[in-house]
């Protein structure tokens, strides 16, 4: 990390918040340090309007402080409109805690983590995000109500990797039904990059209903372990994005629908819980043209959200599935919508919330 002390007018010509390409109108940055724990975080609070902002915790080795900063202004914006065409009342935020979850990851940090959530008085409530446990979010809880994803055996709803992944999987095969007639799965070849909480749970759905499912992994373990429990091929090759499949379903980082990959890539669909799949919305465009579906991962990675909602709403495991099962819907509307409009789907989905958010603002201001 560069240490040097730069002067302010050099600062002022980095822009290095509001300038930012991912600031769009954040209410509010929060950088948290805490030199006793090693705590670096930084906190997005984007939009507040349709209520709290609430966003899971991310804890990443970044390669520097920029890439921290930039990752938790894109996170935090995509909160603001998954909970919006989501239909809950709920704003956008996220949090990011710079280093690495394995080795770094103390109580003590977590607490201190806690305490800083605290400090903004349920103006933004964290769960659990990349590198975080049900666990970790119990050890927040000891110090700040202002937590979700809390253990059930606390009065939590639990790790909500299981949901979010069925979530995907209905918005996979309204894409599917939207791309190739037809939702059922059975002989597709879906590749499922990242077979964490959610890439696993997802893997389940699929092989239950019979998909020709082939997972990747930078863990060489959970591709061993995961391959042997569902018997699914692991991908040996160099380069995913080449690869003939009928479905690429991200679920490790965001961003890999790039420059690098787009032009690559012959999937029909691509439908993935990782949070924004697209570098830029011009690679949505790009994507249309080459006649490949997108479903707006920000729509179909909602089932996590709507299941910690639950925990501030008080309602049970039915409705959390019944929410989670209507992403099917929405997903095949926001297509329909997309090509009526002659829009990308992902435009049509941030239209979809952004007319949300605007309605409720003009009610509040009447
Ligand atoms: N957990 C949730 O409920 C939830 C909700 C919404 C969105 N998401 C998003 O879904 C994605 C996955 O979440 P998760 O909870 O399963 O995370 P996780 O940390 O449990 O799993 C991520 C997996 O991706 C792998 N990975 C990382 N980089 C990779 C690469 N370049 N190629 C292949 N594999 C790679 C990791 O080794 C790990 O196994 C994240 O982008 C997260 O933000 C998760």
């Amino acid at each position: 990390m560069n240490s040097k002390v730069i002067s302010a007018k050099e600062l002022a010509k980095a822009d290095p918040v509001f300038g930012q390409l991912s600031f769009d109108d954040h209410e509010q940055i929060v950088f948290c340090n805490d030199k006793d724990t090693g705590l670096k975080a930084i906190i997005g609070i984007h939009n507040t309007v349709l209520g709290p902002a609430l966003g899971g915790t991310r804890m990443w080795n970044y390669a520097n402080e920029w890439e921290a900063l930039n990752d938790v202004l894109r996170l935090s914006r995509g909160m603001t409109f998954k909970s919006a065409i989501t239909g809950l009342n709920l704003g956008g935020g996220k949090a990011v805690i710079i280093g690495d979850a394995k080795t770094q990851k103390t109580p003590e940090l977590m607490r201190k983590f806690g305490e800083f959530v605290h400090s903004l008085s349920g103006k933004y409530i964290t769960a659990e995000d990349v590198g975080m446990t049900t666990e970790d979010m119990d050890t927040v809880r000891e110090v700040t109500p202002y937590v979700t994803g809390i253990s059930e055996s606390k009065g939590g709803a639990g790790n909500p990797s299981p949901i979010t992944a069925f979530g995907v999987f209905m918005g996979m095969k309204a894409a599917a039904k939207y791309q190739f007639g037809s939702n059922v799965l059975e002989d597709k070849s879906v590749f499922v990059q990242g077979i964490g909480n959610v890439g696993e749970a997802l893997v389940e759905h699929l092989v239950n209903e019979g998909a020709k499912v082939t997972i990747a992994d930078l863990s060489e373990e959970r591709l061993e372990s995961v391959s042997n429990k569902y018997g699914v091929a692991i991908y040996k090759g160099k380069d995913i994005y080449s690869e003939a499949m009928d479905i690429y379903a991200p679920c490790a980082l965001g961003a890999t629908i790039n420059d690098e990959t787009i032009n690559k890539i012959k999937a029909k669909v691509i439908a993935g819980a990782a949070n924004n799949q697209l570098a830029e919305d011009r690679h949505g465009v790009m994507l249309q043209e080459r006649g490949i579906v997108y479903a707006p991962d920000f729509l179909i990675n909602a089932g996590g959200i709507i299941n910690v909602y639950a925990e501030l709403e008080n309602y049970g495991r039915e409705e959390i599935i019944r929410r989670t099962e209507n992403i099917y819907n929405t997903t095949l509307e926001i297509l329909e919508r997309a090509a009526t409009n002659g829009v990308t789907p992902n435009v049509a989905a941030l239209n979809t919330a952004q007319e949300r958010i605007a309605k409720r603002k003009a009610e509040d201001s009447k």
